[in-house]
């Protein structure tokens, strides 16, 4: 059924039944020259670098037959986030692995490509390799950052000299790309107003989409992505989707997927490959009618979809809830109150172009009340999110109350103290060093406790609350071997659960949780959410953000929605 999307007609003359032939048929060859694959393993045995072939047990595929074609549109499911098989096959398809025999696995469309032009004194053309081949893009890229914290509150703040890089120069100065170019493939990915914004400025969903558009402006032959639907609303997803299959239509480039099981499967999908969870390595490979018609993947779509069509009658009855709810909390302590706040940024008197974020908006939360902030990428969420956090420089106005007083009456770390915060800005800031001075899992669970982000040695009494916490988790990955591993060596499901543990570890009044589930595999995410239903205190007040219905849990029922910066929905 897939064949039907398969683009590649239109720019080579195969037959679509051309795509079902085994790789190696001679009479393929024979009656037309079939545009070369991507990549190619035959009984390739997968060793990570410094492993000798002589220890197979230690192989990433013992045998590994594998042809990605130019017209497959291959994608790589998997239980979970951290599968070692997902990112073991990944790993391959970049050649960053040895194959033996070496003959065994190729990239053949590599010798069909004209080499990189280059000026004389940087050596001459050379022949293209497998980095200019396939660009990567993970959701654990960063957009020109080092391994120290990044202060990312700067964004809101008058933009530094040193900050002012615009989207557009980024691009250019990393891609090379001229602006035709840059101008083009941004208006694909509905970029283009954002092109002259300084970097730091963009939303979470608008780093995202900019990586995406880095990734293309770099003129790979494949891009692999990584998860690309996290962090992008419902509209930008069906967006990004359809971009992808036209992308894939016109090999410009061809698209390769990873996947989550709760990710819905976009129909230009023509190959999957089916990952285990766990280490050894096993792999269902093939077209995508084949593979699913096995039990195996059958499961794992059957429980993303009632995931997901759970997660919408669970909308339904939040908005019942809500009001009820409201009631309940009426009388409580109020821990935010904003009322007919508006931020702007540029002013027309100084020739620049006025943008207003959040316009007129009035917003109390209380104790124990449990929000959901909703609204499509860039309508203001973690700008508001800022002013509640006392981050923002507006939060010092008189309309913004925070735990019972005026915001620039409080200091910023008693506010923090009252405050335990998850979010994709301080995911990238945090700190990943190696070596002696790396943080643990366990240390970087400590620093929650005073909200900052280097070591502190824990209290006897900050080390039972952990103990507790972690008891209280009931999570078989979180064993003490875990805690003591570096943070930076985590996978990026969970790097986000210890941040997701920090900003729990001092039970603080107010839980503010910016899409804090971003990269874990389901059992971390239930475990997380039965958490926040269960294991919470009844005064404890959370402000979830997420795009994903289905990571919403039980127990948020008020709802408040922004678009441009307008609450368009309060319950
Ligand atoms: N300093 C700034 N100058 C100009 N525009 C800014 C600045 N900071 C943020 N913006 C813009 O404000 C808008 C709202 O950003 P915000 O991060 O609040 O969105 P969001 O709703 O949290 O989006 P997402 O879901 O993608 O995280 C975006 O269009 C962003 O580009």
């Amino acid at each position: 059924m897939s064949l039907r999307t398969a683009p590649s007609l239109r720019t080579w003359p195969r037959p679509a039944a051309c795509t079902r032939l085994r790789p190696f048929s001679l009479s393929s060859r024979v009656r037309s020259a079939p545009p070369p694959d991507i990549f190619r393993a035959d009984k390739a045995a997968v060793y990570p670098f410094g492993v000798p072939s002589n220890d197979p047990k230690r192989s990433l595929f013992p045998s590994l037959s594998l042809t990605v074609r130019d017209a497959d549109c291959w994608a790589i499911l998997a239980p979970t986030s951290s599968s070692p098989t997902r990112a073991a096959l990944v790993a391959t398809l970049r050649h960053q692995v040895r194959f033996d025999p070496i003959s065994s696995a190729s990239h053949p469309i590599l010798a069909t490509l004209p080499p990189v032009e280059r000026p004389a004194d940087e050596g001459g053309p050379r022949d293209r390799t497998v980095d200019d081949l396939i660009q990567f893009v993970s959701f654990k890229t960063r957009l020109g950052r080092g391994s120290d914290f990044d202060d990312y509150t700067a964004r809101y703040y008058s933009i530094r000299d040193e900050d002012k890089l615009t989207v557009r120069q980024h691009l250019r100065d990393a891609t090379g790309a001229d602006d035709a170019a840059v101008e083009d493939k941004a208006a694909a990915l509905q970029m283009e107003t954002l092109l002259d914004s300084p970097l730091i400025t963009l939303s979470n969903g608008q780093t995202r989409r900019a990586r995406v558009l880095r990734a293309l402006l770099a003129r790979p032959e494949l891009i692999i992505l990584e998860e690309p639907f996290t962090g992008l609303d419902a509209p930008s997803r069906a967006h990004l989707a359809t971009l992808l299959a036209s992308l894939h239509a016109a090999r410009s480039p061809r698209v390769l997927l990873v996947l989550r099981p709760q990710d819905v499967l976009p129909p230009f999908v023509t190959h999957l490959a089916l990952a285990d969870a766990t280490g050894d390595r096993s792999l269902a490979l093939g077209p995508r009618g084949e593979v699913l018609a096995g039990v195996e993947a059958r499961a794992l779509l059957a429980a993303g979809e009632r995931e997901r069509e759970a997660s919408v009658q669970r909308a339904m009855r939040r908005r019942e809830a809500g009001e009820r709810a409201a009631k309940e909390t009426e009388g409580r302590k109020a821990l935010v109150e904003l009322k007919g706040v508006n931020v702007t940024y540029g002013r027309e008197e100084d020739g620049q172009v006025e943008r207003r974020i959040l316009r007129d908006l009035d917003w109390t939360v209380r104790a124990g009340e449990r929000w959901l902030l909703a609204g499509h990428n860039g309508s203001g969420k973690s700008t508001l999110l800022a002013l509640v956090l006392g981050d923002h420089p507006r939060s010092f106005n008189e309309d913004v109350t925070l735990f019972g007083q005026p915001r620039y009456r409080r200091a910023t770390a008693t506010l923090q103290q009252n405050i335990g915060h998850v979010s994709p800005e301080i995911f990238n800031a945090f700190p990943r060093k190696h070596g002696p001075e790396a943080l643990t899992a366990y240390e970087s669970i400590v620093t929650g406790f005073e909200s900052v982000y280097s070591y502190r040695r824990a209290t006897a009494e900050q080390a039972s609350a952990i103990d507790a916490l972690v008891r209280q988790l009931e999570h078989p990955l979180v064993t003490p071997e875990f805690l003591a591993r570096p943070f930076a060596a985590l996978s990026a499901g969970e790097q986000s659960l210890v941040l997701l543990l920090r900003a729990l570890v001092k039970r603080p009044p107010l839980l503010v949780l910016d899409e804090p589930f971003s990269g874990m595999d389901r059992q971390t995410v239930d475990k997380a959410q039965r958490f926040l239903d269960e294991e919470l205190d009844e005064d404890q007040a959370v402000i979830m953000i997420t795009h994903f219905e289905e990571e919403v849990p039980q127990s948020i029922n008020r709802v408040l929605r922004l678009e441009e910066g307008k609450v368009v929905e309060h319950v």
